[in-house]
C-alpha cells in the first residue's frame, strides 16, 4: 500500500485503480516514454496545459484560503509558488523555443476537456471544504510525480526528457511528498485516525476518481490537436 506519497493517497488510488491505470499508462504517456508522440500533439498539449495550470494555481490558492493551520497554508502556498514559478516555466520555455510567445500562450483557446477539468476542481474549491478540494487536486499533482518517476526509469528516447525531468526531479517529487503528508494530516485533523471508515470517505474517493477520469480525457485531448 506504500506509495511514498502517504497513506490516504495510496488508499484513494487503490479505490479507483482502473481509472488510475488509464491515467498513468495512457497512450500519450507511453508516447512521451518512447518518443513516438508527434511534436504537434506535444505542443498542443503543452499550450492547453499552460492554461490548465493557470486555473489550477487558482484552485491551490483556494486551498490557502480554506486551510486551518499555518502548516496547511504553507504547503498550499508553496504549491501555488511552485506551479507558477517552476512548473509553468517548462511550458513557457518549450513554447518560446517553438516560436510561441507568452502572450500567445496565455491566449490559447481552451478546449472543452480542459475547461471541464479545471472548472470541476475550482468548483470543489468554491463550494467544497478543504478535504474535498484536496481530493480533487491530488490526482493531478501526484499522478504526474508517479508518471515522471516511472518514465525517468523506462524512457527509451531523449525526445521528451526535459518534460520527464521536470516531474521526476527532486523539486517536484519533494512537493508531492509534502502534499501526500498534508492530505494525511488534514484528514486526521478533521476526521480522526479512522477517517477511512466514515461515510464521507467514499465521497472523497469519488471526487478523487472523477479528477482521475478528467486526467484521462486530458491526455486524450492531447492526442487530437
Ligand atoms: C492536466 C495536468 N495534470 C497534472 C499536472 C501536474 O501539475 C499538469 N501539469 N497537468
Amino acid at each position: 500500500m506504500s506509495s511514498g506519497y502517504g497513506k490516504a493517497f495510496a488508499l484513494m488510488r487503490e479505490a479507483g485503480q482502473g481509472p488510475w491505470r488509464d491515467y498513468t499508462r495512457h497512450a500519450f504517456v507511453e508516447g512521451l516514454k518512447d518518443g513516438t508522440l508527434p511534436r504537434a500533439a506535444f505542443l498542443h498539449y503543452l499550450r492547453q496545459d499552460y492554461v490548465f495550470l493557470t486555473h489550477f494555481s487558482r484552485a491551490w490558492a483556494l486551498a490557502v484560503v480554506k486551510a486551518q493551520t499555518h502548516e496547511e497554508m504553507q504547503v498550499a502556498s508553496a504549491t501555488v509558488n511552485g506551479l507558477m514559478h517552476e512548473e509553468m516555466m517548462l511550458h513557457v520555455g518549450v513554447c518560446a523555443d517553438a516560436g510561441i510567445s507568452r502572450e500567445k500562450l496565455f491566449a490559447t483557446p481552451e478546449r472543452p476537456e480542459n475547461l471541464a477539468y479545471t472548472r470541476f476542481v475550482l468548483e470543489a474549491g468554491y463550494s467544497g471544504d478543504y478535504l474535498t478540494l484536496l481530493a480533487a487536486l491530488v490526482p493531478c499533482v501526484i499522478g504526474y510525480a508517479e508518471i515522471g518517476a516511472r518514465l525517468a526509469q523506462e524512457a527509451t528516447s531523449e525526445t521528451y526528457r526535459p518534460w520527464i525531468d521536470t516531474y521526476a526531479g527532486d523539486q517536484y517529487q519533494s512537493y508531492c511528498r509534502d502534499i501526500g503528508a498534508l492530505l494525511d494530516s488534514a484528514l486526521i485533523r478533521r476526521l480522526g485516525e479512522n477517517y477511512d471508515t466514515l461515510p464521507i470517505w467514499s465521497d472523497l474517493c469519488k471526487t478523487f476518481e472523477t479528477a482521475t477520469m478528467l486526467e484521462v480525457n486530458f491526455w486524450q485531448m492531447g492526442l487530437t490537436p
